[in-house]
This record gives structure tokens, sequence and C-alpha cells, in this order.
């Protein structure tokens, strides 16, 4: 997975996946904001491929503690799930938590031995650090899964501009990486990074559930993005 670009449907719901299949190449199932995720998982019998995100409190999401791990273990045996986000703090160890680093990495084999891939993921709510900074990190985070996740708050251009060139100059170096700006400056890095690159999209299935800022609707990242990486002109 991600050797070729995925738009992951994200949604905390299951069966909207059938709405999402006309687009969307996977579902990223947000954990942390579903009800009874594990019970969601059991009975999923969806077409598409997972990507579960358990997405901690501390990186801008619901879950709380150690005990997503436990949800996320569970997760990768399921022959539905191909891929799992796991925050590059833990698998570094810069969280303060040193258990968050063992978890982590636990997780992180755990996927490995199920031939699950790995997507080390950093978020950045407020700015968007310099392009070598950029570079640094989707260095770092390539270096610890498959792909290599970044997501920034754009507040001007400039942000997602030097979005796009770091998504450039890390894939150039060899990198797989994903990126994304956050914010309605950045909106059209969504679209545009995937042709410097960048090997995931998120959109929601339902607009009015968007899982982050400055995300389009579902149908409309699969039309720009396939259009702008190569679509025939005038498709
Ligand atoms: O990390 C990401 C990227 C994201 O934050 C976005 O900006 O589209 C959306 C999240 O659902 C996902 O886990």
């Amino acid at each position: 997975m991600f050797e070729e670009f995925v738009l992951a449907a994200s949604t905390a719901d299951l069966s909207e996946e059938p709405r999402a299949r006309d687009h969307a190449d996977a579902v990223e199932f947000r954990m942390d904001l579903a009800d009874a995720p594990r019970d969601q998982l059991a009975s999923y019998d969806g077409e598409l491929p997972l990507l579960v995100t358990n997405r901690a409190s501390w990186e801008g999401g619901e879950a709380d503690g150690l005990a997503r791990y436990d949800a996320l273990s569970d997760a990768v045996a399921r022959d539905a799930v191909a891929a799992v986000d796991v925050e590059l703090a833990a698998l570094r160890g810069t969280h303060p938590d040193p258990a968050e680093e063992s978890h982590a990495t636990a997780l992180r084999d755990a996927a490995r031995r199920e031939g699950v891939a790995v997507v080390a993921s950093v978020h950045d709510f407020e700015s968007t650090p310099e392009p070598a900074a950029l570079v640094d990190l989707l260095a770092d985070a390539a270096s610890e899964g498959d792909v290599g996740k970044l997501a920034t708050t754009a507040t001007a251009p400039a942000d997602a501009l030097a979005m796009l060139e770091a998504t450039h100059e890390a894939t150039v170096a060899g990198h797989r990486v994903a990126t994304m700006c956050m914010g309605e400056p950045g909106r059209h890095t969504r679209a545009v990074a995937p042709v410097y690159g960048s090997k995931i999209g998120y959109a929601p299935v339902d607009p009015a559930e968007a899982t982050a800022p400055g995300q389009y609707p579902l149908a409309t990242l699969r039309t720009l993005v396939d259009r702008l990486r190569g679509g025939e002109p005038g498709a």
C-alpha cells in the first residue's frame, strides 16, 4: 500500500463505506471519534481496505491514555485493516511518557507481522515551519513508518508553498511521504501535494463531518487529484 496515491475517506462510522466506494481507495476509520469502534470493526464487511487511526488527545484527537494502543493492536489483526496511523512523537520517544514509545513500537512490530502498513504522523495545529524543518520532519517520519505523514496549519499562502516544496524535496530524496496543510490558505495543497509525491489524501465521506479544517468533499478531491496528476487534458 502507498506505492501509489491513496485517497482515504475519513469517517467515524463504517456504515458509510458504501457511499465512499465510488471515489475512495481506502477508508480512514477515526476510532477516537467513533461510537463502539471495536464493534464497528468486528462487523465491517465493506470492500475498501481500512486505515485505522486512534488519534491521541495530545495530537489533536480524542483518545486518552495508553488504552488506545489496545484497540489498535486488535485492529491490525483484522483482515480488512491494511494500514495503521501511529504518532511520530510516540515512535521516536519524544513524548514525555516513555510508555508511549514502548507501546508505539510494539504496535508497529505487530503491524509488520500482520503485513499492515504504518503511517507515522505529525500534526501542527498552529503553524507551518520553514521548508528545511518540514523536510527534516518528513525524513524522520518516513524512517519510522512506511509513510511519513505531515499535516500543518497554513495561515498564509507562503505556508502552502513551503509544504509543497518540502513534499517535493523529501520525495526526490527518496522518502515516502503524505502531506497536507490544514486551514483555508492551505486547502489547495490537498489537491496539489500529490503532484509532488504525497501518497495519501484525506476527505470526509460526509462533508458536514470533516476530520480536519480545510478538507474538500471526497468526490471533489478525487476529481482534483486525478486531473492534476495527469488525467487526460480536457477530461
Ligand atoms: O492525520 C490526518 C490528516 C487530517 O488531519 C487532515 O488534515 O486531513 C485528517 C485526519 O483524519 C487524518 O488522521
